[in-house]
């Protein structure tokens, strides 16, 4: 029997007949175009006004990170910049109104979405010319997509192939009328070198302003029994089918892909927009909340090469340069997928409920919260790789994907939902409750993140905001409850005024329990950060002696140096010199530090040894498994 999750992704999937792309002709009568230095361009366009547009053209750039590059290799074409372009003509605004309004049906967007397009470029490619597969940056927050209008000329090649998910659409320009296509800026999508004649296209930012709201029709009641239900009865594990208590989350993963910046509720895209005021709706009912989220996630599939030539498969995945990027599509799909393995889904980053702001956070969540109207797996990975049968395991391909999420929990739970990822926003909310004299309230919050809080994924930029709500619980245990997650390396002499106004609030033995308990003793392993920490506590120390708390500074300066003293000591004690000389050496630049007199440290010369034990970071939302070796997409238009 489905589960709710699943009779609620169903639900949801049913209905949409939203598209990536739309296309439409037109003739080409309604449109003006003028461009400076060359003059009014006639309709359709010949090879000698194309040649002339071209005198006043400048190879077209493509952005690739935060970079703006010219590639002929990836991208060959010439470009006319907006200012050079004056459109107009009798009916080209009405027209251009009417394809909008065609386009924003066709992509599945409500009818209280309204489009503007905005002039990005006037392009002209020759023969040869071409635009290698890539995603357009979102260059606004209103930013949607793109919409290609290609001016009617004679030439063959010069095809704009879009893709998303696993399907492909070739659009071909007329020789005689205008012909508009639109697709979401999450589509790949390429131009294929001109054979013969001249293409010529007017490329458009798809600009979609903030949607005003609407009675929702759909499933609504369904959708919120799913809900409640799903939210009140056990939940199972895929693995054992033990029965663990209520899930605390629902997380229905979206179809498109978003930025951070571009994801907002009034933002979405395709038949994720209408989804989600579905389920917002079914959530008021079932007296849920929603944020959205994005969310990492990776797949293992048993999995079987379906080239005949197996040696092809291992020489196909990495050798392939972000150029090549079409490469890669073709060899995942020379891949049969068998059974799922295991997969692993994390939210990296949040909005606030209003669907503002946003936080990175890191929460893994069980398969038991988990559901999707398409799976992953009709969807492009961003990352893959297929590890061959090597003896007692492999023929397993690996995929990674970033999805789009909505996220939901019951109303009276959410402080502790979002509690759970170590957010900014849970002690923020605290901080409101308190400075709205909601004392009761924050306690009550507070208390009900108890049990799990000391495991709280917590930064440096955390604790100058659990400091200040610790000071504002006026309640010593539950201060020390919303501190126990830090460590000692994270505080700053920026946290010194909130540490002494904490001091000052609970005494001296709760301010020592709390710095002992941040200390590295009991977060064993303390690695080359707290080295770093050491290095830098004489700023800390004179920074915590100005705001009033020098006892703060005299106990970590003796912790630190009874830590120190055990260190050396278990170090003396080995009998090896070959074993005792190098566990020396890395305790050696603290040590000069925090001894008393700070004497070696003026005439020695400095070891970065903490350094040398460093393993250097992975990027920003990147699996840890397997990390991507690099980004397939170009961003053009930057
Ligand atoms: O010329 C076209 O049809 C599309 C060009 C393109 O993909 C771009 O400018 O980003
Ligand atoms: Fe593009």
């Amino acid at each position: 029997m489905a589960t709710p999750r699943e009779r609620l992704a169903e639900l949801l999937g049913t209905g949409s007949t939203a598209s990536f792309s739309a296309h439409l002709q037109t003739p080409a009568h309604f449109l003006h175009l003028e461009v400076a230095d060359v003059g009014r361009v006639s309709l359709p366009v010949r090879a000698p006004q194309a040649k002339k547009l071209i005198a006043a053209a400048r190879p077209a750039k493509f952005g690739r990170g935060t970079q703006t590059l010219t590639d002929q290799s990836v991208r060959d074409t010439w470009e006319i910049t907006p200012s050079q372009v004056t459109l107009g003509g009798p009916g080209w605004q009405a027209l251009l109104e009417k394809v909008l309004e065609h386009v924003r049906d066709e992509l599945g967007l409500p009818r209280s979405r309204a489009l503007r397009a905005e002039l990005h470029s006037m392009l002209v490619y020759g023969k040869g010319q071409f635009f290698l597969p890539h995603q357009d940056s979102e260059k606004h927050d209103a930013m949607l997509g793109t919409l290609v209008v290609s001016l009617p000329s004679a030439h063959t090649g010069g095809e704009l192939v879009i893709e998303q998910a696993n399907e492909s659409r070739t659009y071909r320009a007329s020789r005689e009328e205008l012909s508009f296509v639109a697709f979401y800026a999450d589509c790949r999508h390429q131009v294929t070198p001109v054979r013969s004649g001249h293409r010529l296209t007017l490329t458009f930012n798809l600009l979609a302003d903030a949607e005003t709201p609407t009675q929702v029709t759909g499933p609504v009641e369904e959708l919120a029994t799913c809900l409640s239900e799903h939210f009140s009865r056990p939940a199972a594990e895929r693995s054992s089918h033990r029965q663990l208590p209520p899930p605390k989350r629902l997380v229905y993963l979206l179809d498109h892909e978003y930025t951070q910046r571009g994801l907002g509720w009034d933002r979405l895209k395709g038949a994720d927009a209408g989804r989600a005021a579905l389920l917002r709706a079914a959530a008021d009912q079932a007296g849920c909340q929603a944020v959205l989220a994005l969310a990492e996630v990776r797949e293992t599939w048993e999995a079987w090469p379906v080239d005949e030539d197996p040696w092809n498969d291992y020489d196909g995945y990495d050798g392939v340069e972000d150029e090549e990027a079409e490469g890669d599509g073709a060899t995942e799909s020379n891949y049969e997928l068998n059974d799922l393995i295991d997969d692993e889904i994390t939210l990296a980053w949040w909005t606030a409920p209003d669907g503002t702001g946003g936080e990175r956070i890191s929460l893994p969540v069980p398969d038991s919260e988990v559901c999707a109207s398409t799976a992953s797996r009709d969807l492009t990975p961003y990352e893959s790789e297929f590890e061959g049968y090597m003896g007692n395991y492999g023929n397993t391909l690996d995929r990674w994907y970033r999805r789009a999420a909505i996220v939901l929990w019951p109303r009276e739970q959410a402080f502790a939902a979002r509690a759970e990822a170590g957010s900014q926003w849970t002690l923020d909310e605290l901080r409101s409750r308190i400075d709205a004299e909601d004392l009761a309230g924050a306690r009550a919050a507070a208390d009900s993140i108890a049990s799990f809080w000391i495991s709280a994924d917590v930064h440096s930029e955390l604790l100058g905001p659990a400091l200040n709500a610790a000071v504002g619980l006026r309640s010593a245990d539950r201060a020390v409850m919303l501190l126990s997650p830090f460590q000692v390396e994270m505080l700053t002499p920026d946290h010194a005024t909130q540490l002494a106004a904490a001091a000052q609030q609970y005494g001296e033995p709760w301010l020592r329990s709390i710095l002992s308990g941040w200390l590295p003793s009991r977060h064993p392993g303390a690695g080359p950060e707290f080295g770093t920490w050491v290095e830098d506590l004489p700023r800390l120390g004179s920074a915590l002696r100005e705001s009033g708390v020098p006892q703060a500074a005299g106990m970590l300066v003796a912790y630190v140096w009874d830590w120190l003293n055990a260190r050396l000591n278990a170090c003396t004690a080995i009998a090896d010199p070959a074993q005792r000389q190098p566990r020396l050496a890395l305790a050696q630049p603290p040590t000069a530090t925090a001894a008393p007199s700070g004497g070696p440290r003026r005439d020695t010369p400095r070891r970065d040894t903490g350094r040398t034990a460093r393993i250097p970071g992975r990027g920003a939302g990147v699996p840890a498994a397997h990390p991507p070796r690099r980004n397939r997409n170009v961003s053009a238009g930057t």
